[in-house]
């Protein structure tokens, strides 16, 4: 397939307003040559003043050139910026139809894609990408069809006057486009790209690190985990310096070419007034430093154009990363399931096509029945949740729920069937009552508060200035993770699905909120078809069936009781966890 260019993709989300987009290049060619026109008023006026005896000076003519000149100059301004208002105006719109298409793409994609790319990635991606590519459009386009117009308008100008001054003037340029083609060649365009990925990463591990420091504070660990963070910004510094060694050169050799037309121009002078000066020479030279710095200012412009068109293919590749990203197949058919018990059938996932997750794996939980997965870390258990839930869909095998493939069950209605709580179930920057009621928008105030008083959220609503109505995030309001999951909780009561899917919480500041938060949680697990990560092996006794997965498969299966009799893996974990807990208990005692 032919690939699209840069511009004609840029082009196909500009939707009506394509048209300001070529109307802002005609105005700035427009303007270009205008801005060329006071030039030729300029040589009129040298010329009467060299040329002219003294007693036929006519001071009113040399006056109107003047004014000529700056009619002109001001007409190229306000062309020019008729030519920005052109460009700003389609900009605008591509890159909000950009913003709008990936932001829709992202909402299509299986949850489990989007934690893999973390959210300062997709941030970046989002703002960043598209914003490069409105100031390419707004900016860089304009400048572009300016650009190419000068250089041809000023080559007239150049030759017309004095052919000879004309071609010595033009070596610099050739000389600084050479060297302007090495400085943006495929070498650079891959040294842009290692540090535009650089960028990227060192943005995910900021946002990642300043989200992880209420954990950092708590357990004290502050410099490890500031190890990947500087480990990011460490490779950034080495990219920006890889870069600008190797532009350092030929900037300098680019810098001193166009800046040297000067030089060319006297030494040519010399050597053309070595018969003596005629008053058409003197009057050409003098023009001819007079229009040069134009050639550097045209120059720089197309150079920092080429760097913009690398930025904005970089910015594109990445676009296209997160569009190239298959978003869940949705069926045609939709099939709502009569019951709600839970079916795994030999389902095998690998995140990497390498190395399988969960590997040929069954396990069938009954409608109303509570499984706890437990186990060892990286055996596959937050996978298996992801699965249940279709983050991900299998390679192999298949998820029912009921007697349904979810793959046969809408997005919407899945989401009905399905309610999940993770440790880092997220609020957004809402107030209370719009975070729970999320889950069910045709809440009423009086459900929401029920819901909350169920996930025991009670004592978090009064200490709050506004209630249930006080905004989280926004003046220095914010919760602890417990009571975040708490009240993640109540959004998932509010909800009501059959099918519940939770990550019991690891870590808690105080034993309070870890009593409020497994009291929550059995409010809203009862009657429910639950699948939970159960990491406190206290909290699983009653499950109806415990299931120990390492290696992405399940090794044991049973209630506790069955499985302490089997004295396996459960059981050597079981008299683990019973001696620090009761070491625990000791040492509370001691205090
Ligand atoms: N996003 C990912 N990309 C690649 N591999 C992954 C990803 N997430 C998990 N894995 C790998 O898949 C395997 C199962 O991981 P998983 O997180 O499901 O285990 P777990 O039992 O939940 O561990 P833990 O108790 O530590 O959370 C591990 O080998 C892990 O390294």
């Amino acid at each position: 397939m032919k690939k699209q260019s840069n511009l004609s993709r840029l082009l196909s989300y500009a939707g009506g307003h394509k048209i300001l987009t070529w109307l802002s290049w005609i105005l700035s060619v427009v303007s270009a040559l205008l801005a060329l026109v006071p030039f030729w008023y300029i040589w009129r006026i040298i010329h009467d003043l060299l040329e002219a005896a003294p007693d036929f000076f006519r001071a009113d003519q040399t006056a109107s050139y003047g004014w000529s000149a700056v009619l002109f100059a001001v007409l190229s301004v306000l062309v020019y910026i008729a030519a920005l208002m052109c460009s700003h105006l389609s900009a605008f719109r591509i890159a909000s139809n950009i913003r709008k298409e990936l932001l829709r793409h992202i909402a299509s994609l299986p949850l489990g894609t989007i934690e893999k790319y973390g959210s300062g990635k997709l941030r970046r991606i989002v703002n960043t990408s598209s914003a490069a590519a409105e100031t390419y459009l707004a900016h860089r386009l304009p400048d572009k069809a300016g650009a190419i117009a000068t250089p041809v308008g000023l080559l007239f100008l150049l030759l017309v006057f004095d052919w000879r001054l004309g071609l010595l003037s033009l070596i610099p340029v050739i000389l600084g486009f050479l060297i302007m083609m090495r400085m943006t060649g495929p070498d650079m365009e891959a040294k842009m790209k290692e540090y535009q990925n650089a960028l990227s990463d060192m943005s995910n591990e900021a946002v990642e690190y300043v989200r992880g420091i209420p954990v950092v504070k708590t357990f004290g660990q502050s410099v490890y985990s500031f190890k990947r963070f500087k480990a990011s910004i460490d490779n950034y510094e080495k990219w920006v310096i890889a870069y600008t060694k190797t532009l350092r050169l030929p900037m300098m050799f680019y810098t001193t070419a166009i800046n040297g037309v000067f030089a060319f121009l006297i030494a040519g002078g010399i050597f053309l007034s070595r018969n003596g000066v005629s008053n058409d020479l003197l009057l050409n030279l003098i023009f001819y430093i007079i229009i040069t710095p134009v050639i550097g200012t045209t120059l720089t412009k197309i150079m920092f154009m080429s760097e913009d068109a690398m930025i904005v293919t970089d910015a594109l590749s990445r676009i296209d990363t997160i569009l190239d990203e298959k978003p869940l197949a949705e069926s045609a058919a939709h099939t709502i399931p009569s019951s709600h018990s839970i079916t795994l059938e030999h389902v095998t996932f690998s995140y990497d096509g390498q190395k399988d997750a969960l590997s040929d794996l069954s396990l069938s939980i009954p409608s109303g029945q509570v499984a706890a997965l437990v186990g060892p870390s990286g055996g596959g258990k937050t996978t298996l949740a992801g699965i249940a839930a279709r983050f991900f869909d299998p390679q192999k095998g298949r998820v029912l729920i009921g007697d349904v493939d979810i793959r046969q069950i809408s997005k919407e209605d899945l989401m009905n069937q399905v309610s999940f709580v993770f440790q880092n179930s997220r609020l957004i920057k809402s107030s209370i009552l719009e975070n729970v009621r999320m889950a069910r928008p045709d809440a009423s105030r009086q459900e929401v508060f029920q819901a909350l008083e169920a996930a025991q959220c009670m004592d978090i609503i009064e200490k709050l200035p506004d209630g249930i109505d006080t905004v989280i995030g926004a003046d220095g309001i914010y919760l602890s993770g417990g009571e975040q999951q708490r009240i993640a909780i109540a959004r998932a009561i509010l909800k009501n699905a059959p099918v519940l899917i939770l990550d019991e919480a690891t870590a808690f500041a105080d034993p309070d909120n870890e009593v409020r938060v497994q009291q929550a949680l059995s409010t809203l697990s009862r009657g429910k078809t639950v699948l939970m990560i159960a990491h406190r092996l206290s909290s699983i006794t009653g499950a109806d069936c415990i299931y120990v997965m390492q290696d992405g498969k399940i090794t044991e299966s049973g209630t506790h009781a069955e499985l302490l009799q089997k004295n396996g893996l459960f059981a050597h974990m079981w008299r683990n966890y019973s001696e620090a807990a009761e070491w625990k208990i000791e040492k509370e005692e001691n205090v």
